[in-house]
């Protein structure tokens, strides 16, 4: 049995980033920037008020000083003319600052009488200017390759680009295989249950960028299984679920080899996640995971999300880890590396009694994945330990 990072470094090795599309920028958040992209201008393009008040030259600024109000800037229309000595523009947040003037005074800090200002006692020393170019000037750039968040696309949007050069997000088919398995909101026969491992699957892949689709649920026969292929032929990741250990209906190995697959490792030492398989398929790359439900789940976090960030171009690096103290002591771990379900608080990491591979419910409740090494010794409360959040 190969190790996790062995395995991970052979899935890392049979993907490359996918090629390059361009999307308007209204549908760009949570894409990967695939073209490192340059400001067209300056924001803001003009010394703007950062506030609403009188735009004055600060030479003359003095408690008890008096201005006369000789016009108004309002954002998008500026004062044309410019602010002498003794006199003052009416001016409002986001307007360009009248040429003469160097000091926005809030309209809190005067008296304001007609046309007339005077300076209130206690005044402040904030120029309240925001300088031409201070958030980004023309040329600055978003490097690629980059997540954007939604603030990077304000920020994009704001630098007056309109659509960005971002990689295509991996198609992923995700078959369930299995005769006892039906899809939710249908009616199960007495032996039979709720396929969920390609919801919870699709619902992790979906959120870091993928396109994952749900196909029919393939029954224990060979037919079935070449049929669930032939619909995922044009997915970049085929990932298949359950079949995939010893038993006589555990079929998926032997069929995805018959139809082309060439495998290049199974069974890892790991738990959950034992029999997962893995192998370049007619062009595509396929993942075959254990059907216990927790085990798909881990082996998302663990291989899948990574995958899938090296498709997207973002490098091939394993999901980032953590540590905390253990809250509990914790027996020696056996020959695979232990993924137990835990929680993490202020108190540090506590593991579940029940690691059982088959509970849902305990991985719900879960946010971290305690990782337990090979071998590791018996460990005492107190210890630090790493972990995966989810
Ligand atoms: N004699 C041995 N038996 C088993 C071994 C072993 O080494 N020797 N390994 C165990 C381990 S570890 C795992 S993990 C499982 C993996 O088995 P399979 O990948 O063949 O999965 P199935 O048998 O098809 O299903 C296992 C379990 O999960 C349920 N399942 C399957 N698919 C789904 C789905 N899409 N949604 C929800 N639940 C699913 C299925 O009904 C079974 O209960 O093998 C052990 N056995
Ligand atoms: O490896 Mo299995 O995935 O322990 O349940």
């Amino acid at each position: 049995m190969i190790s996790v990072d062995d395995a991970l470094q052979q899935l890392f090795s049979m993907v490359t980033p996918l090629n390059h599309e361009t999307v308007p920028l209204a549908q760009a958040s949570g894409r990967v920037l695939a073209r490192t992209v340059t400001a067209k201008r300056d924001q803001p393009p003009f010394a703007a008020s950062a506030m609403d008040g009188y735009a004055v030259n600060s030479d003359t600024v003095e408690p008890r000083a008096r201005f006369d109000v000789v016009g108004e800037a309002a954002a998008g229309h500026r004062f044309d003319g410019s602010v002498t000595k003794g006199k003052a523009v009416r001016i409002f947040t986001g307007a360009p600052l009248p040429l003469g003037a160097d000091r926005v005074i809030i309209q809190e800090d005067v008296e304001r009488d007609g046309d007339r200002i005077t300076v209130k006692d206690g005044l402040g020393d904030s120029v309240n200017i925001r300088p031409a170019g201070s958030d980004f000037r023309c040329g600055d750039e978003i490097a690629a390759p980059r997540l954007l968040r939604p603030s990077d696309i304000a920020l994009l949007a704001s630098m007056n680009i309109a659509e960005v050069s971002v990689f295509r997000q991996p198609d992923i088919a995700l078959i369930s295989t299995g005769d006892e398995l039906v899809m939710p909101g249908e009616t199960p026969g007495p032996d039979q249950i709720i396929a969920s491992n390609t919801y919870g699957l699709k619902a992790m892949l979906d959120s870091i960028g993928a396109k994952a689709r749900i196909l029919p649920i393939a029954r224990d026969t060979v037919a079935s299984l070449e049929t669930a292929f032939d619909l995922a032929k044009d997915a970049d990741l085929i990932v298949t679920i359950g079949g995939a250990s010893v038993g006589d209906h555990d079929l998926v190995g032997d069929v995805a080899v018959g139809l082309g697959m060439e495998r290049a490792f199974y069974k890892i030492a790991m738990r959950p996640g034992k029999p997962l398989m893995a192998g370049h398929m007619n062009g595509a790359v396929m993942v075959g995971l254990p059907g216990n439900p927790v085990s798909a789940m881990v082996c998302g976090h663990v291989f899948l999300a990574p995958v899938v960030r090296a498709m997207l171009g973002l490098g091939r690096a394993r999901t980032p880890r953590l540590t905390a103290p253990l809250a509990n002591d914790l027996p020696p771990n056996g020959p695979r590396e232990h993924y137990m379900r835990a929680h993490v608080a202020d108190a540090g990491i506590t593991a579940y009694e029940r690691q059982d591979s088959a509970l849902l419910n305990v991985l719900a409740d879960a946010n971290a994945l305690l990782i337990r090494p090979r071998g590791d010794g018996p460990r005492q409360a107190g210890e630090i330990v790493e972990y995966l959040p989810i």
